[in-house]
């Protein structure tokens, strides 16, 4: 059956739904932040069991009249893979169901040396979200990214003013940057032949310190904004370099750029 322009009514709602579906991405995202702000992977961490939504309610101090809505983030939640929910026990009211975390909500405890809690947070920060909405009028303006669209200044710029937010992205690309470490250091044949190299936007420099680290004949430099880099601690075959990358790079065997 045609309903317009060709399209059969299957196919149509086919296409609402693909579409819906990217209006509201951004719950997820939102929904992931949510968890991290509220501390629900380690309160269930801490319960060292299933946890009930009761016991989820009073672990995180949330007021009673919320639990429904908890319920509803937790459903969220579970859709996207960060919880799953297992049975407990069946009692008379009906099967009583524990929230349990799943490989990636372990990603996400607070002291795990593998947490990428950081870089969630530093990622779905505001400051970082908001040029999201000026795409459009970057592409049509003259600014080089959609951050000066928004902000009206460079992100070099925005971090030297904002030390909180420069200390939280640092943070969060540390987090990162400890676990891809964790993979290179496990293929030391990338690295075999090379004598040099320049972490270009390394940040403060956690994924060029464990690749020092690991070889030891490597001679490595971290390029980043002077503000970011100014006082780190430097080793024999790491040291550090306040610059901008759009002007020059060191001269090096391999550069790394990992964002
Ligand atoms: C997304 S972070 C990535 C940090 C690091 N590579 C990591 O993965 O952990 C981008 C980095 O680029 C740096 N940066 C931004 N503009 C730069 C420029 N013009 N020259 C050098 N570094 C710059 C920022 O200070 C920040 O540390």
């Amino acid at each position: 059956m045609d309903v317009e322009q060709g399209h059969g009514v299957s196919e149509l709602f086919k296409a609402q739904c693909h579409l819906y579906k990217h209006i509201y991405y951004f719950i997820e995202s939102m929904s992931l932040k949510c968890a991290l702000q509220l501390g629900i992977p380690d309160a269930i961490q801490k319960n060292n069991r299933p946890i009930t939504l009761q016991q989820l309610v009073s672990a995180l101090n949330i007021p009673e009249s919320k639990a429904d809505f908890l319920q509803r983030l937790m459903r969220i939640l579970e859709h996207t893979g960060f919880f799953d929910t297992v049975k407990i026990h069946d009692n008379q009211e009906g099967v009583e169901e524990g929230y349990v975390l799943t490989p990636s909500s372990k990603l996400l405890l607070k002291d795990s040396p593998t947490s990428l809690s950081p870089a969630v947070l530093a990622m779905l920060d505001p400051v970082l979200m908001n040029p999201w909405f000026s795409l459009g009028e970057w592409i049509q303006g003259k600014e080089r990214t959609p951050f000066e669209t928004y902000h009206g200044m460079s992100f070099g710029e925005y971090e030297k003013r904002n030390l909180k937010f420069i200390n939280n992205l640092n943070e969060g690309m540390a987090s990162d940057s400890k676990l891809v470490s964790l993979v290179v250091k496990e293929h030391k044949e990338i690295f075999e032949s090379v004598n040099s190299l320049v972490d270009v936007g390394g940040g403060t420099g956690t994924l060029a310190r464990s690749l020092a680290d690991a070889y030891p004949h490597l001679k490595c430099t971290v390029l980043d904004l002077p503000q970011v880099v100014a006082n780190l601690p430097e080793s024999e075959n790491l040291k550090f370099a306040g610059g901008d990358m759009f002007k020059s790079i060191p001269s090096t065997d391999a550069i790394i750029i990992k964002v």
